[in-house]
């Protein structure tokens, strides 16, 4: 049968999930989002009682978490789900391959099951590695004693390395008994191979004669994963659910770092189920978790083995770059604090990423992007190139207003101001690692930005300022007494530049940490001169207070 080719989206992550109706032969377009999450049912049961989607795993261990009972644990607890864990063997392997499986005896596993079944209202069986076929009918007893909302087959039999993780005599366990229970199953090409008995599964076409010979063996849904199609540029999936076949495409990432995907996207199917995801919402949902976890994680180096684990929670990365920073947040680096506006780079035809780069070599300790009239897209992009600058200097990057484009961008944080969204919000978003920073006119402001769980405040105007319009300007005595009521380090903003910056660091407030200042900076010809005469300046007035 001849299948419609289904386009490539672009755009960030690029998966296109494309309706093939097996009947009247149109192909119709699904754009798949990051994090599709519909259908969720309501978790409060009564008042002071909350039912937490709950996906029990029955899988083996893997030694190097990359795969197995630690790739579902990491996987659901990414998606906002409890996994509790039942395991059926331990493997000793690495980033090389396996070097030992040591199997957990029936009767134990039996045990587990029960453990967990008869006491914790599990939502969504999911199966990894089933070593034996023992194991296999004491699973399929235990979920007619104690029936669940929907089982997962991923039917587990070689890892990634090529190493053997199940024998063919679980294949009959496999077709008698686990499929005709299964909600869904979800093997690679040779584990759809090894169910249907050595039939060829090569190419997409392949595929589609796959999956509906597999649903004829009773799984509700069927899912063929293309990952290792020969030749295919893009990573193709087969969903069939009983009447229509959809492709999954995504454009192949190249990484080294795949062990575990196969895990993870039927644990990612498992937690949708489990929150009340349809099937297809599900698959969808897991489809771009795993893109966008690959796709994150294609330049970490963990192990020496051909193929390496990939970050679950999407935080490896981060943490390395911030290593060199002892705290999260440091307050001496307010001392010269950069905040860009794009109108003045415009007038002095400079890019954001060129602004930052110079006021950076000239001496800036922290940079804020403050860009008010560009579109979201422009400043997303220019806060990717903008943070590769600073990470590389070791200068925290924050983001004016737009929490959406910190979090995109993994910025350090971001600047609030009494109108924006209220840092206490802001802080239950960003999580506890973020910078955050609040303007603050009043001691009562500053009292409250230090309640709400702010880092830093950010008071002015100092002078009159023409960089923003109607600033109310409060004058040093204002900041002194801001400086006096505050907790937290205090940065000094509005109309200050290299001739009264001393002025500013001698009123005497010892968690007066530095200035923050645009157009002294930015609506100047050479940013870098300038950065580096207002450098000067603040060491000097610091020194003197000192
Ligand atoms: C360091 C610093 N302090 C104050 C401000 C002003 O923030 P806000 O009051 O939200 O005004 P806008 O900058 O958004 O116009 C700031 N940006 N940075
Ligand atoms: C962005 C901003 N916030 C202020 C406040 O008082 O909170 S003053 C200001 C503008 C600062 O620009 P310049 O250094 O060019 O005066
Ligand atoms: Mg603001």
């Amino acid at each position: 049968m001849a299948y419609a080719q289904p386009q490539v989206l672009s755009g960030f992550y690029s998966t296109s999930f494309n309706k093939v109706n097996s009947r009247i032969n149109q192909s119709k377009q699904i754009q798949v989002c990051m994090e599709t999450q519909r259908g969720r049912r309501s978790m409060m049961s009564n008042h002071s009682t909350i039912k937490v989607p709950h996906v029990l795993t029955v899988a083996g261990s893997d030694s190097g978490a990359g795969a197995g009972i630690q790739a579902d644990l990491k996987a659901c607890a990414a998606r906002g789900v409890f996994c509790s864990t039942v395991i059926t063997a331990v493997t000793a392997q690495n980033t090389v391959g396996v070097q030992g499986v040591d199997i957990v005896s029936d009767d134990f596993v039996a045990k587990q099951l029960k453990s967990v079944l008869s006491d914790m209202q599990v939502d969504v069986v999911k199966t990894g590695m089933l070593p034996s076929s023992g194991v296999v009918k004491i699973l399929h007893q235990c979920l007619r004693e104690f029936p669940v909302q929907a089982l997962v087959v991923d039917p587990v039999m070689v890892s990634t390395s090529g190493d053997v993780l199940a024998g063919p005599s679980i294949l009959t366990g496999f077709r008698e008994e686990l499929l005709p229970m299964a909600d869904i199953v979800t093997p690679n090409l040779k584990e759809a191979s090894a169910l249907l008995g050595g039939l060829k599964v090569e190419t997409v076409s392949d595929m589609h004669s796959a999956a509906k010979l597999l649903h004829d063996m009773g799984p509700r849904n069927v899912l063929v994963k293309g990952g290792d199609l020969p030749d295919s540029l893009d990573a193709v999936d087969i969903f069939f659910d009983g009447e229509d076949f959809y492709e999954l495409r995504s454009s192949r990432l190249k990484t080294r770092n795949t062990h575990g995907t196969g895990c993870t996207l039927a644990s990612c199917i498992a937690a949708e189920l489990a929150k009340g995801s349809s099937m297809l919402e599900a698959v969808k949902a897991a489809k771009c978790f795993i893109e966008t976890a690959l796709d994150y994680s294609k330049d970490i180096v963990i192990g020496n083995g051909p193929q390496g684990p990939f970050d679950h929670l999407l935080r490896l990365k981060r943490n390395i770059h911030n290593s060199w920073k002892q705290d999260r947040f440091n307050p001496n680096d307010l001392l010269l604090y950069a905040v860009t506006d794009s109108r003045m780079n415009r007038k002095w035809g400079r890019s954001i990423s060129d602004a930052v780069k110079a006021a950076i070599e000239g001496g800036a300790t922290i940079v804020q992007l403050r860009e008010k009239d560009i579109e979201t897209w422009d400043f997303l992009e220019a806060a990717k190139s903008c943070l590769q600058i600073c990470r590389y200097h070791g200068v925290p990057l924050l983001i004016n207003d737009r929490i959406d484009i910190a979090l995109a961008c993994d910025a350090d944080g971001v600047h609030l101001g009494q109108s924006d969204m209220p840092s206490r919000v802001a802080r239950t978003i960003l999580g506890p690692e973020k910078i955050i920073g609040v303007s603050c006119k009043t001691p009562e402001q500053a009292q409250q930005a230090w309640i709400d769980g702010a880092d830093y405040i950010g008071c002015g105007g100092i002078y009159p300022t023409n960089t923003k319009e109607n600033n109310r300007t409060v004058g040093l005595d204002g900041l002194k007494a801001v400086c006096l009521a505050s907790n937290l380090p205090v940065v000094a903003i509005g109309g200050i530049g290299i001739s009264n910056a001393s002025p500013v660091m001698a009123i005497d407030a010892p968690n007066l940490k530095g200035v923050a200042v645009v157009s002294a900076l930015f609506d100047r010809e050479c940013v870098l001169t300038e950065t580096r005469k207002l450098h000067s300046v603040l060491v000097e007035a610091t020194t003197k207070t000192k």
